[in-house]
Formats: structure tokens, sequence, C-alpha cells
């Protein structure tokens, strides 16, 4: 298992970068193996993502059919609010990629249930034994990851669990659903996309393996990569980064 850190010189160059590594790492997965298990995440940087990603595949060839979209974390919300990470995910992706529902596989909402734990417990069924080929996850200025914050009780790197509900979110909406820790490392390859100055200090922390920061807990079973434009790589030290 290795970590890569990649470091661009322009904040807009981190999506599109992304984009064209995931296009390629989904054509080389779905060449030697039939489904391809991708775990995706909410916020900017993933958006920017989604739309690069859609812009690309209209011209390549990803069998959509041959790809299962999960979620890593979800705003606790009705099923049809546009603030949800998988709605606004799906609504970018969809321009372009022939995703079926049958293939997405989105963390419920809230419509009824009675809390966010309820919809974790859904979802934990739902995942049986997956675990997926590529994770991307977000980073907050804090070093969350997913819904997972620091110095709060959605923080645990050891617990059994694989989904768990979260209130009191630091970060709005106060209700999510995150899987957890653990499920996050049993990804084949973690991938963090970050961008700005307001990460630099989380991105350091991270890589310098700071327990108190959830980020600094997850590692892909391969690899983990940070993509980085050149404001949050700034806090690293120039041994850390390399140049794509
Ligand atoms: O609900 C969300 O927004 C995500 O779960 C969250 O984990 C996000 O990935 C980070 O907060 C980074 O967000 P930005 O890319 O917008 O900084």
């Amino acid at each position: 298992m290795f970590t890569r850190v990649v470091r661009l010189d322009d904040e807009w160059d981190v999506p599109e970068l992304v984009a064209v590594r995931l296009l390629e790492r989904i054509i080389d997965l779905q060449a030697r193996q039939h489904i391809v298990h991708l775990c995706l995440t909410g916020g900017d940087a993933a958006n920017h993502l989604y739309e690069r990603f859609a812009d690309l595949a209209a011209d390549a060839e990803v069998d959509a059919s041959r790809l299962q979209l999960w979620w890593g974390d979800e705003r606790f919300l009705p099923s049809t609010d546009p603030e949800r990470n998988s709605l606004q995910a799906i609504t970018r992706l969809a321009r372009t990629v022939s995703i079926s529902s049958a293939d997405t596989h989105m963390m419920a909402g809230k419509d009824g249930r009675k809390d966010s734990h309820e919809a974790a417990a859904e979802y934990a069924t739902e995942l049986g034994d997956t675990t997926f080929d590529i994770t991307l996850l977000g980073l907050g200025a804090d070093g969350h990851i997913g819904s997972i914050f620091p110095s709060h009780p959605s923080f645990d790197p050891h617990t059994t669990r694989r989904v768990i509900g979260v209130e009191d979110s630091p970060k709005a909406p106060d209700e999510r659903i995150s899987l957890t820790i653990p499920m996050f490392n049993r990804s084949d390859e973690v991938w963090f996309m970050t961008t700005g100055p307001t990460k630099a200090t989380a991105v350091a922390r991270a890589l310098d393996g700071d327990p108190d920061l959830p980020a600094s807990h997850v590692h892909g079973r391969l690899s983990t990569w940070w993509f980085l434009d050149e404001a949050a790589a700034s806090g690293l030290p120039p041994r850390y980064v390399c140049p794509f």
C-alpha cells in the first residue's frame, strides 16, 4: 500500500485531472472485472469533478451498466432535496453517463423515517459485503471526511460498524449518514480531492498522521492519493509533493 501526493498549480486543474484519471481507471478496471464499484462523496470539489467527468464521459467507452455508484455519506434530508449529495452527483453525471437507478445506491432520505440511524441500518443491509474499487473523498478544513468529524461521536477509527447515523453535525445539515472509517478503509483505492488555502493545515496534519483528524485514519487497501492544488499543498514540506 502506498500514498502519493499530486500537486497541481491551479485550483481548477484538480477536478479536471481527477476526472481524467477516474475515467482511465474505470476503463482499465472494466477491462479486468465485470463490475466497478465507486463510492462518491459530496461538496464543491466533488461536484466540480462530476461536471468534468460528465464532459469527458460523453466520448469515452465507460460501460455505465457495469458501474455501481455508492455514497460515503449523505445529508439526511427529504429524498428530493437538491442539497443531498447523491442528487447533486447524479444530476451532474447523468448529463452524459446513462446511469440506471438499478446501479445507484443512494442512502435513504428522511421521508418518514424515524432518524438517520434507521437510514444507516438500511444502508448497511444494502451494502452487504460490498467493497469499493475507488472511494472519492473531499476534506473539511477541520480534517473531516465524509460525515466523520473530529472531536465528535462519529469519529471512531476502531468501530465495528460500517454505516452510522450522525447527529449534531458541525457541517449543515445537522443530521447525516456516513460510512465509518473502517468501512472507508475497505476500499482498494482512496482518492482525496482538496483545493484552496483553508485546507492547507488539515492536509499537512493528515499527511503527518495527526491522530486527532479523521482524514489521518483513512487509507486505501492498495493506494491512497491526494490530489491538491498549490494552495492546499502549501503547508507540506517540499519532499512531500511531487508535481504530476
Ligand atoms: O456533505 C458534504 O459536503 C461532504 O460530506 C463533505 O465531507 C465534503 O466532502 C467536505 O466537507 C469537503 O467539501 P468541499 O469540497 O466543499 O470543501
